[in-house]
């Protein structure tokens, strides 16, 4: 049975060794806790750090900690005193943590650190390298690991790699400010599929990726020169029944079996039955809304006083990444705000908040949740918060009441929450309010909606859902590699070609002969081509037809000098050997002046974009503007002159990066049947990148060996991937 693998910075499991005891414990986290379900339910061995730091271990120690960890199925990826002082600490989290949640006053920008990312991306793909055996699958989680899909593709590329991001992907605005931007995007597209929590992470991405690569995107498919990546979003779940489930029973045990939590929340209710507990738990971190949520609970304190004494605040705050300067900076303040606002609104019995400073075990931490009435969580960003799934899962009698940042992954989800900005204290103190004045019916009717979704989109499906896309991502590469014309598909068509009496080859230029260029006019033909060109055309076998959108004159320019026959405008003019410019067919171009003005208004809206006009046509192009705006601008556009269009008998042809206006009816293929009319030949091929070429593969005969540029998918038989392999295979046809 096939195996796989999933990675990640920190194991679900933590080691810590005091004397000759090693200690496992369950790591604190979203990531770990909710992987932790899924690993179980499949058969995977999970790659990371375990948080030991390794130089501080002798051998003896080290095997004791990899068999406690093969327990688990867990394969330690040893980390350095100062790899973990400049991977982990460093460039993870001082420069990639705090861009990611717009927290950029924060972010650090130095060589050293990211350095040792780049070296430590490394290990993992080392440590991957080893246990590969019977592997077919790698699902490469968060943050600390960008670089490695990239890094693992190229030495595995036939293992289907997953990457899911935990954190937020910011807008590019904000990402751009990285000086190595590009090779985090490009390290993050070795994956096959790349999986965020919301839709908002997804189109950040592909802007930046658009934007720093310029890669064309089809919807969610990255379209690389050799792979299709898929992109989508899979807001995480949570082990709903483990959460409910420990509820009810945790409800159900003698005083003796209890927890001390429990004990200590249900004696104090006894005193004060009026008390609503009021949860805040998250680890200790600025992206959190620590400071924000105690401050607004200082507001309510003093603009409600007739709640003073019935709310108490239960701050559970789980120490995190303490080795980082902003993160001691924090609880320094948290432990000030919390000193004042205990110090004001104290009695001699009551404090309005109870501060911890540590973490729970899973039973204390369920309890929590059960019994508190409601929960604080005010986060400034977080990616998707597990806690304000984990709260609402644990109410077993539907009553409850979450107060949920509108900044948090997970309020997409969870619209039934009230739902607040972090940064207004009002609305916070307000919602506070609602939260203890709202009717039971109420806390149920919107806390049924959030269980029935949490507990059917819990971390299974999650995963499941992720890995099925996975799955599916590698069947549709194969389907896009099915018609890649193979070493012995092209020997036998050579073959075929070779042995014929008279073929016509039909060429597009531009994305077929030549690359493409900003400036459509830089893209004329080099020496090479035209060699290649004449070389075929020298056999008395051969007829060499370019067949292309361009416009007259160009080609004129370019090929007029050649005995080519030549097809332009999309099939308006040809231009046999020899010969004058023909028009194919009687055409009518007084239709211009209206639609120019139309396009002239989209020049004007849109840098960058211009107009070409061709004797038959216009063509607004937008290669040169901004990558968004061009496809928002077409689309408008298209909507626009889809009415003229038809009175005017004309129509839109959209090609890479063009809109072109021309009359109905011409194209590519009616220009080749006619010709093929006049000339017919034993074996015909065809060659073109863009969909307007579908019309030349669709109307020439069957028997004709249609072959496509790139990946997309098209009604030709066969694939090949650039200009170079186009070259490569005409030369052999020079037979
Ligand atoms: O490993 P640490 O440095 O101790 O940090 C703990 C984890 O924090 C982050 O969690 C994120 O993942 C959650 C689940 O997807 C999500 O709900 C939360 O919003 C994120 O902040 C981090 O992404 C993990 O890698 C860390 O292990
Ligand atoms: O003492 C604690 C407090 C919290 N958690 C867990 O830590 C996770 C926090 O995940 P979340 O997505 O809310 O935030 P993250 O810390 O990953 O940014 C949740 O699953 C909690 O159950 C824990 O294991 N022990
Ligand atoms: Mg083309």
């Amino acid at each position: 049975m096939k195996r796989f693998l999933i990675i990640s910075n920190r194991l679900p499991v933590q080691i810590a060794i005091s004397d000759d005891n090693i200690d496992v414990t369950p790591s604190v986290g979203g990531l770990a806790t909710g992987m932790q379900s899924v690993s179980k339910s499949f058969k995977s061995s999970w790659i990371g750090w375990s948080g030991v730091e390794a130089q501080n271990l002798s051998s003896e120690q080290q095997k004791k900690v990899d068999n406690a960890l093969a327990k688990e199925n867990c394969i330690d990826v040893n980390l350095t005193e100062e790899e973990v002082e400049l991977y982990y600490e460093g460039f993870s989290n001082k420069t990639i943590w705090p861009l990611f949640h717009y927290f950029s006053q924060f972010v650090e920008y130095e060589e050293d650190q990211w350095q040792a990312y780049k070296a430590v991306n490394q290990k993992f793909a080392d440590v991957i390298a080893e246990n590969m055996e019977g592997v077919d699958k790698i699902w490469v989680h968060d943050y600390h690991l960008l670089l490695l899909p990239q890094m693992i593709k190229e030495r595995f590329p036939e293992v289907t790699i997953g990457f899911f991001l935990h954190i937020p992907f910011p807008s590019y605005e904000v990402f751009r400010i990285l000086p190595w931007r590009n090779e985090i995007i490009n390290g993050m597209l070795g994956a096959d599929l790349l999986g965020f929590h919301t839709f908002d992470y997804e189109r950040h991405f592909m802007s930046s990726v658009r934007r720093l690569l310029g890669y064309d995107i089809q919807i969610n498919e990255i379209s690389l020169p050799r792979r299709i990546v898929k992109v989508d979003n899979f807001p995480m779940g949570i082990d709903y029944d483990k959460f409910h489930d420990a509820a009810i029973a945790s409800q159900k045990k003698s005083v003796r079996d209890k927890s001390e939590v429990r004990k200590e929340l249900e004696r104090y209710y006894l005193l004060y039955p009026e008390t609503k507990f009021i949860l805040s738990i998250d680890r200790l971190d600025y992206s959190k809304g620590l400071i924000n949520r105690l401050e607004a609970f200082e507001y309510f304190l003093q603009e409600y006083p007739e709640y003073r004494d019935k709310v108490t605040l239960v701050l559970l705050a789980v120490p995190s990444r303490v080795g980082v300067e902003q993160y001691q900076q924090m609880k320094s303040e948290v432990d000030e705000i919390v000193g004042r606002v205990n110090g004001k609104y104290s009695s001699i019995n009551r404090m309005p908040i109870w501060y911890f400073y540590r973490s729970l075990p899973f039973q204390n931490l369920v309890d929590l949740y059960n019994y508190c009435e409601i929960a604080l969580i005010t986060p400034i960003r977080d990616g998707m918060n597990l806690v304000a799934k984990e709260f609402i899962a644990s109410k077993t009698d539907g009553r409850g009441v979450l107060i949920l940042s509108e900044m948090a992954g997970a309020s997409k989800e969870m619209s039934e929450a009230l739902i607040i900005n972090p940064n207004d204290k009002a609305q916070i103190a307000a919602a506070i309010q609602t939260a203890i004045e709202m009717p039971d019916e109420e806390q149920i009717e919107r806390n049924t909606i959030l269980q029935k979704r949490l507990k059917r989109y819990n971390v299974e499906k999650w995963a499941n859902d992720f890995l099925n896309s996975l799955e599916k991502v590698k069947m549709s590469e194969e389907i896009y590699l099915a018609k890649k014309l193979t070493k012995i598909a092209q020997k036998s068509l050579v073959k075929d070609i070779c042995g014929s009496d008279s073929r016509v080859f039909f060429l597009d230029y531009d994305g077929t002969l030549t690359g493409f260029k900003n400036n459509p006019g830089h893209a004329k033909p080099d020496e090479a081509l035209y060699d290649l060109l004449d070389e075929l055309d020298a056999n008395p076998k051969n007829k060499v037809v370019l067949i292309s959108g361009r416009d007259k004159d160009t080609f004129e320019k370019w090929f007029g000098h050649k005995p080519y026959t030549l097809i332009v405008e999309h099939g308006v003019w040809v231009r046999s050997p020899e010969k004058t410019w023909q028009m194919i067919e009687p055409l009518d171009d007084s239709w211009k002046e209206s639609i120019r003005s139309s396009l002239e208004f989209y020049v004007d809206r849109t840098p960058g974009s211009f107009i070409e006009e061709k004797n038959y046509s216009l063509v607004w192009h937008y290669r040169k503007s901004d990558p968004e705006l061009g496809v928002n601008r077409a689309i408008e556009l298209k909507d626009e002159l889809t009415s003229l269009v038809t009175n005017l008998n004309l129509e839109i042809l959209e090609g890479n990066k063009v809109i072109e206006i021309k009359n109905r009816g011409i194209n590519k293929g009616r220009a080749a049947q006619k010709l093929l009319h006049e000339f017919p030949a034993e074996k015909i091929v065809a060659i073109g990148d863009d969909w307007t070429d579908e019309f030349l593969f669709a109307e020439i005969p069957d028997s004709a060996i249609t072959i496509k540029v790139g990946l997309a998918k098209t009604i030709a038989k066969y694939k090949v991937e650039n200009v170079t392999e186009v070259r490569q295979l005409l030369k052999e046809f020079c037979c």
